[in-house]
Formats: structure tokens, C-alpha cells, sequence
């Protein structure tokens, strides 16, 4: 799914009233119904109070709409407009006067207002929406914070008023605090971010219609991975496949006192279609994986001086004709010695076109200064997996707020090549085309020791089953945030562990 900028939006629906064609306030009409079914389903008639708050735009005339569709399904409503302007849009003016038929209007016209509420209200934010154009001030800065303290159910149309829809607002802004924000065909890049997730809540998506045609030929850096769309790029095993269809991977992953991350990369492999799966580990963890493990085979570290740590000089003759994809990183340590060996890894794998994954302390053996300047040894079509932390430390930079780290991640890509899956909820997918695909699945139970190495686990399998890496990313990232959700299902969030993940694994 498409997310468009806020520009983008106003040129679709102005496409749609053109070519469908429909009329503007018609349209508006068809927003609000479709807003009204989802407030039907979600909050049933009872014993509550419904209270709109409406702006002088398109957004207030959505609320004036849904006030007059409420109100005869037996809900109880307050309908109030903030005059905080003289401009009034056309369609807000069709919606007063329709509804003025129906109720009477409060108006709240200057700073000595009082608001009462009870717990039990539901209010619906229909001040501002995707033309929010400034910081919020004045009246509406007023209301806004009034409401912020009732502490009752806020359900926002289309977005939370005082929320840019596509840039950063300034941190003192004054932004509508959503339990539930119920956005209009499509979702705004707003909701993709951390920093926001005070103001939407919960988000929706509700159909409205606009025209399809538009915004498949829209081009857009931004994309949400819908279950839907992931989901058919899963490719069916055939009758008469054998293991060798589906590849051989090599794992690199583990070190002493560090086995867990290998076994739990290693098991996610296994677990996501591999045909054969090597581990290539440190010797004393050789019982462990064999016995956790027995379905894979294992290759122990050589030249090892030490037991600690993988100290191998790869070499090329033991990679041509074997394997089909290299994961390496999970716990395999940070030195200088190390990342000489991942750099002859890099060497290799491009040399032979092996798609490679790299994370963990693969991905920290190049945020040392030198590691930095190696970054360029790196595959291109590479993917690699860091969390926030770890993606800082590659790029050797902070960002000033979720926005700019989009930036980077970007910039980081396609400068470098590779796909880099920047890793949290929504976990973003940024390709070399400059693209960005934001993912669906997944639940706050993944923030768990061990969770981003079943996610190895998944993208190795992936690749050495001939899946393009940009595929294997996006469909490895949203697979892990499936599994994730099983096992939130079975243990709950708080109790959940990176095995359960491995485990409820399933293509
Ligand atoms: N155009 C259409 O066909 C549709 C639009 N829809 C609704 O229209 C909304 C967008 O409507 P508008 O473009 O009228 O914009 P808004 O209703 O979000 O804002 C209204 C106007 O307020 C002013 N404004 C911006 N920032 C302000 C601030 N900080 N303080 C005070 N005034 C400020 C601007 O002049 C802006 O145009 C969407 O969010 C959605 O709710 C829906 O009805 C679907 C169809
Ligand atoms: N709040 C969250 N919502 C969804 N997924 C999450 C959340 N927190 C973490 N995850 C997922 O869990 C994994 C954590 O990976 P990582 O931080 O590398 O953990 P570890 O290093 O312990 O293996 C990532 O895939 C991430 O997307
Ligand atoms: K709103």
C-alpha cells in the first residue's frame, strides 16, 4: 500500500472528483459514512455521550457530517465548532447548514470556554486534518490541551489535529493526544514513526474511494507492506522439489557464552524452508547446536587461536558450489581480527554473487572508525538488519528526529547499495532504489533478547531459496512479525521469548 505525501492526497482527491467524477461535498460524505461504520463497529450505542469537535475545514466538515449520520443511529452528541478564524471551507458551510436542522451547534468563540467531561465520553477530533499547514495556536491550542487533560476515549478523523502528516512538528507543538485515529484511504507517513505514537494511537485505514488508477500510477519513496501483498510473494513448494531446491545457507553466527544467538538464527533457518543449513561456530559450542539443532550440520572455526571468538581465514575454494546464502553475525564478537575475516567474507560472497545477511556484531565490526572505511567491501543487494543502536553506530551519526533517520536509512541504501531493515515496530525496509517499505506485523513482545537473530535465521533461508533479496526482506520482516504475533497470542506479550518466535514460524 501506497503511502502518498499530503500533496499527493489533495491531487488524488481532486482526480477523483474530476474523473469518477463526484462532487467534492459528495465525496466528503463518503469519507464520513466510512468513518461512521468503523465508529459503529467499535463503539456500540450506550451509555456515553459523543462529543465532535470540529474545525472550520474539510476536516470540520467531515465532523459536522458525522454528527448528522450519528445522531439518528441513537448515539448522544455534543457537536461544538471552535471559531478560531473567519475562513470557513465551502464544504464545512454545506455541513453546518445541513446539520443545523438537525441539533443545535455549540460554538466555542473565544478563550472563556469550559468543557466538562465524564469518563465515560467518547470524543471525536475533527479540528484540523491533512491541512495542518502551521504549529497550533491560539484558541485551538486551547481546546486542544483541554481535551489532552479529560483523559476520555479520542478518536481522531483522518489525522490527530495539530500532527504534520509528513514532516516533524517542533517538540512544544500542541497535537491532539488519539487513542484511535481513523485515516482516510491510505496511511500517512506520520504514523510510521515512534515520535508519534503519543498523538495516533491505534490507526485504521477506511475505504473512501478515491481513484485507483491515480494512486497506482503515483509514485511514492514510501510503501506500507500489507498482509496481503507480502503474503503472495510466498512461493509455493512444488511437488517434485528435493532438498537441493531449496539451498544450502551458511550460518556464522555464536562464540563462547554466546551459543543462544546461533542456536536461535540456526532453528529460524531451519524453520523458514531451508534445504540445508552449515553452522559455522566456534568449537565449544559444536555439542550445543547438535544437540539443539541435529538437522543442521556445522563447521567449526579454524585457525581458531582462541575459543571465544570466530578467527577464520575463509577461504574461497570452501564457498564456490556450496552454498546458496551466508548469514553471519549473531554474537560472533567485535575485533580487529574479525572483521579482516568478515571483509575476506564480503570479498568472497561478491566475487561468487552469494546474497548475503549481516547483523549483529557483523554489522558492529564495521562501526569502528576502520570498520567504516570498509563498508564499500559490502556486497551491493546485501541485507543488512540493525536495530536503531546499531544503525547509528554504523552511520557514526545521530538524528535529530525520526524524520532525518528516514533520511539517513535512505541515504545510507542507496549510497551503499544494499537493503538495510532498520529494525522496531514498523520496521522499515529501505531499498537501493531509494524506496522504503514499512512493515505490518510484529508486537511489542518482539522487544526481546534474541528476537533479531530468528530474524537472520529467516532472511538467510529466504535468499538461499532463490528469493530476490529485496523480497526476502521485505517477506523475512513481515514472516518474523507473524511468528512474533502467535506467540503473543499463546504467551502474551510480557511473557513471550525469542524461541516462542522460532517456533510459531510458519510459510
Ligand atoms: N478534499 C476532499 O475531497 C476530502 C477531504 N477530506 C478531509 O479534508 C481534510 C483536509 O481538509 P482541508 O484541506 O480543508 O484542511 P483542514 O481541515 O485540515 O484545515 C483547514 C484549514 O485550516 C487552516 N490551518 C492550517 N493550519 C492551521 C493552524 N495551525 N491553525 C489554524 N488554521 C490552520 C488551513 O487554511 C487549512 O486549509 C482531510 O484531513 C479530510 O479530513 C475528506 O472529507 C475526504 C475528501
Ligand atoms: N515494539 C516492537 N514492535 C514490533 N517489533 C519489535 C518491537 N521491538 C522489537 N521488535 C522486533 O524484534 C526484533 C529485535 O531485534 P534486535 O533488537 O536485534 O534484538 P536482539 O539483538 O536481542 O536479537 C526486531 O526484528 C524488531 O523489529
Ligand atoms: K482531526
Amino acid at each position: 500500500m501506497k503511502i502518498l505525501s499530503v500533496e499527493q492526497i489533495r491531487v488524488a482527491d481532486a482526480y477523483t472528483i474530476q474523473h469518477e467524477p463526484i462532487a467534492s461535498i459528495d465525496l466528503m460524505e463518503r469519507a464520513s459514512r466510512a468513518f461512521v461504520n468503523w465508529f459503529c463497529k467499535n463503539f456500540e450505542t450506550g451509555n456515553f455521550k459523543v462529543k465532535i469537535f470540529c474545525g472550520l475545514g474539510d476536516n470540520g466538515g467531515d465532523g459536522l457530517a458525522i454528527a448528522r449520520m450519528l445522531q439518528p443511529l441513537g448515539y448522544d452528541m455534543e457537536v461544538f465548532v471552535v471559531k478560531y478564524s473567519d475562513k470557513t471551507s465551502e464544504n464545512f458551510q454545506i455541513n453546518l447548514k445541513r446539520l443545523e436542522r438537525q441539533l443545535t451547534i455549540k460554538y466555542i468563540e473565544n478563550e472563556h470556554f469550559t468543557l466538562h467531561f465524564s469518563e465515560n465520553d467518547v470524543i471525536i477530533d475533527a479540528l484540523l486534518g491533512s491541512g495542518l499547514s502551521r504549529s497550533i495556536e491560539g484558541l485551538l491550542k486551547s481546546v486542544i490541551e483541554n481535551i489532552n487533560r479529560s483523559e476520555v476515549t479520542i478518536i481522531s478523523v483522518d489525522m490527530p489535529s495539530g500532527l504534520f502528516a509528513d514532516k516533524s512538528n517542533n517538540s512544544t507543538d500542541t497535537i491532539i493526544k488519539a487513542i484511535h485515529t481513523v485515516a482516510f484511504q491510505l496511511p500517512k507517513l506520520a504514523f510510521m514513526l515512534p515520535q508519534n505514537e503519543e498523538f495516533v494511537g491505534e490507526w485504521h485505514i477506511v475505504d473512501i474511494g478515491l481513484h485507483k488508477d491515480f494512486i497506482q500510477n503515483t509514485e511514492t519513496r514510501y510503501h506500507f507492506s500489507t498482509p496481503k501483498e507480502v503474503e503472495k510473494l510466498i512461493k509455493p513448494r512444488k511437488k517434485f522439489s528435493h532438498k537441493g531446491t531449496f539451498g544450502h545457507a551458511l550460518l556464522i553466527a555464536g562464540s563462547h557464552g554466546m551459543m543462544g544467538a546461533a542456536v536461535l538464527a540456526a532453528r529460524a533457518c531451519m524453520r523458514s524452508g531451508v534445504g540445508k543449513l552449515t553452522v559455522h561456530s566456534v568449537k565449544s559450542g559444536l555439542p550445543i547446536l547438535q544437540t539443539l539443532l541435529p538437522e543442521a550440520m556445522y563447521w567449526e572455526a579454524w585457525n581458531s587461536k582462541s575459543s571465544d571468538f570466530i578467527a577464520t581465514s575463509f577461504h574461497v575454494d570452501d564457498f564456490s558450489n556450496h552454498f546458496q546464502a551466508v548469514g553471519v553475525g549473531p554474537g560472533i564478537g567485535v575485533n580487529g581480527i574479525i572483521r579482516t575475516s568478515l571483509e575476506k567474507l564480503c570479498e568472497i560472497c561478491r566475487d561468487l554473487a552469494i546474497p548475503m545477511v549481516l547483523d549483529a556484531d557483523a554489522l558492529n565490526n564495521f562501526s569502528t572508525e576502520k570498520g567504516r572505511s570498509a563498508i564499500n567491501k559490502i556486497p551491493e543487494s546485501s541485507i543488512l538488519t540493525p536495530h536503531p543502536k546499531e544503525f547509528r553506530n554504523l552511520i557514526g551519526k545521530s538524528w535529530k528526529d525520526d524524520y532525518e533517520k528516514l533520511d539517513f536509512l535512505r541515504e545510507f541504501s542507496v549510497r551503499n547499495k544494499v537493503i538495510v531493515c532498520l529494525k522496531g515496530a514498523n520496521t522499515a525496509v529501505a531499498l537501493p532504489d531509494g524506496t522504503i517499505h514499512f512493515n505490518s506485523s510484529g508486537n511489542a513482545g518482539m522487544a526481546t533478547a534474541g528476537s533479531g537473530d530468528v530474524l537472520t535465521g529467516i532472511i538467510t533461508a529466504l535468499l538461499a531459496q532463490g528469493y530476490e533479496p529485496k523480497v526476502a526482506a521485505i517477506l523475512g520482516v513481515y514472516q518474523h512479525g507473524v511468528a512474533g504475533d502467535r506467540a503473543s497470542e499463546r504467551f502474551g506479550m510480557t511473557s513471550m521469548m525469542a524461541s516462542d518466535i522460532v517456533e510459531n514460524i510458519r510459510f
